[in-house]
């Protein structure tokens, strides 16, 4: 029981009853769930699932058939300029102006997002970012993991409470992946929440505090990967799948099915 003056905070996420349809289909279908701060919450699904969209309509970027999302209180369909501050996107590489230098692109996005950084500052962050050497570089000539990283740092540069990450770890190696990871997690411990989606188990079992793992638009189960693999080891859909001790891919395959998407 709760003390009667104790205080809760208020999530940092809430959705509920969210429906989003492209035409007549219906991609998202009634998605419910809230993130607390601090959290790192993956969004998990095969391909065509309905997390990009999701993600989308937590931006504000496709309107809801029905459904509330609130990021910190504000409510992103009512006050969109008040949500969007509170909110980091990482963009796709493609979105970035590739003959710009990343000292252009940095001045360029702090600018925009209103951020006042001084001439050494943003050299500095960008010697933090591991790309000092790469200052005037075009940004069409960085590695992958060159931009993703730069696309977190714009993403955070106004200190989002609350950052949407859509497969942040894509295309990486391994190194470029752990550092990005460990970046993410340095983010979490300076107070933001992160929501992500990943097509790695793996690193979901890892990396994640909650993972909701959602179909056809639907959510199917949500919890702690521990959680989660405690409540389904015994399904025979999931033992039919995992070899020895039972993961988190055997529980997602279980759930979603074998079969490819398209
Ligand atoms: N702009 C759009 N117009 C029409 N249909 C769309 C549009 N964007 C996505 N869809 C469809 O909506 C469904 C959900 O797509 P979405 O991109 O949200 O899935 P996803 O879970 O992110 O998939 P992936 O893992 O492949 O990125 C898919 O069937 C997709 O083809």
């Amino acid at each position: 029981m709760r003390e009667m003056n104790e205080s809760v905070e208020p999530p940092v996420l809430e959705i509920s009853d969210l429906r989003v349809a492209y035409g007549s289909r219906t991609v998202v279908d009634g998605l419910a769930f809230r993130v607390d701060r601090g959290e790192i919450f993956g969004l998990l699904g095969p391909n065509g699932a309905g997390k990009t969209t999701t993600l989308s309509a937590l931006e504000g970027l496709v309107k809801p058939l029905s459904g509330r999302v609130v990021v910190n209180g504000v409510e992103v369909q009512r006050y969109p300029i008040e949500a969007e501050a509170l909110l980091g996107v990482q963009l796709q590489s493609s979105s970035f102006q590739a003959e710009l230098s990343i000292e252009q692109i940095v001045k360029l996005y702090a600018g925009l997002y209103g951020v006042r950084l001084s001439r050494a500052q943003i050299r500095e962050s960008i010697r933090t970012l591991g790309l000092g050497e790469e200052l005037g570089k075009r940004f069409k000539h960085l590695s992958g993991g060159q931009q993703q990283r730069l696309a977190l740092f714009i993403a955070t540069i106004h200190n989002p409470l609350l950052l949407l990450l859509d497969e942040p770890t894509a295309g990486l190696d391994p190194q470029s992946r752990r550092t990005l990871w460990k970046r993410i997690e340095k983010l979490r411990g300076d107070g933001s929440s992160i929501v992500l989606t990943t097509h790695s188990m793996e690193e979901a079992q890892a990396v994640c505090d909650r993972v909701a793992i959602i179909d056809h638009g639907k959510l199917l189960t949500l919890g702690t990967p521990a959680e989660l693999i405690n409540k389904h080891k015994d399904d025979p859909e999931v033992l039919a799948v995992a070899h020895g001790a039972v993961t988190l891919e055997d529980v997602f395959i279980g759930l979603t099915g074998d079969e490819i998407r398209d």
